[in-house]
């Protein structure tokens, strides 16, 4: 299947993602609130970004099927996921008007704008090869760390990942790689190819995601007035 070629391609950056002490703090309880703080207000942005991505799905779906499917995925980014957010915001002292102003980092912007313009720009196949690491690799997390003991009964943390390792969410990864596979099927291999190196990119960015949020990375000092 299309999706193992994927994963085949990206297995050493997916490892380092269970390897990234952002990730593994979580699992441990131990992450520094500040810098969860920072991932969230940043995560937030790239949500409200993602929707788009969905959206634009949707306008580009040959079918009502597919139409369906990045309809139902914009639903519940914009009422599930980005309610998790809202309710750490809440704990965190932050209010709603707060968290969707925060000043976006240029990792968010290298990320989420290499999304949009994918999307914009290509077909259905490439909108789904633009948003299928970031589902799929939130849950492959999410069930790693479910498997540490005490990470989904953490006080703070652990509504975090039992959200990610949720069956809702692993069937949501599993009905996206699903739509990948159908909608490369049929593909001459150049097209594969691009699909390939669009889910290399947002894997990389993935990892350079965890790795801004660890270090609260914002731009450089010098020009960021
Ligand atoms: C940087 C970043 N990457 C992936 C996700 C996870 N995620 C975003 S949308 C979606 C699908 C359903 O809401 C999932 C799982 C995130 N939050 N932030």
């Amino acid at each position: 299947m299309f999706t193992d070629r994927l994963f085949e391609k990206t297995s050493t950056i997916w490892e380092k993602y269970l390897e990234h002490p952002f990730v593994k703090e979580i699992g441990k309880g131990s992450l520094d609130l500040d810098k969860f703080q920072f991932f969230m207000e940043q995560d937030y942005l790239y949500l409200i970004d993602y929707c788009k991505v969905f959206a634009l799905g949707s306008a580009k779906a040959s079918r009502l099927e597919v139409m369906t499917i990045f309809s139902d995925l914009l639903h519940s980014t914009l009422n599930e996921e980005m309610e998790l957010h809202r309710q750490y915001a809440e704990k965190l002292g932050m209010t709603r008007t707060q968290l969707e102003n925060s000043t976006p980092s240029s990792t968010l912007s290298a990320y989420t704008s290499y999304m949009l313009q994918k999307s914009y720009q290509g077909s259905e196949a490439d909108v789904a090869a633009s948003v299928l690491a970031c589902t799929w690799s939130y849950n492959f997390i999410g069930l790693n760390l479910a498997q540490t003991e005490g990470a989904t009964e953490h006080p703070f943390y652990g509504d975090w990942i039992n959200m990610y390792a949720s069956d809702e969410f692993s069937q949501l990864a599993s009905q996206m790689k699903q739509l990948m596979n159908e909608l490369a099927e049929e593909k001459p291999e150049r097209e594969k190819a691009e699909l390939e190196a669009i889910f290399v990119h947002c894997s990389k960015l993935e990892y350079l995601f965890w790795d801004m949020a660890y270090d609260k990375q914002m731009w450089p000092q010098e020009i960021s007035s």
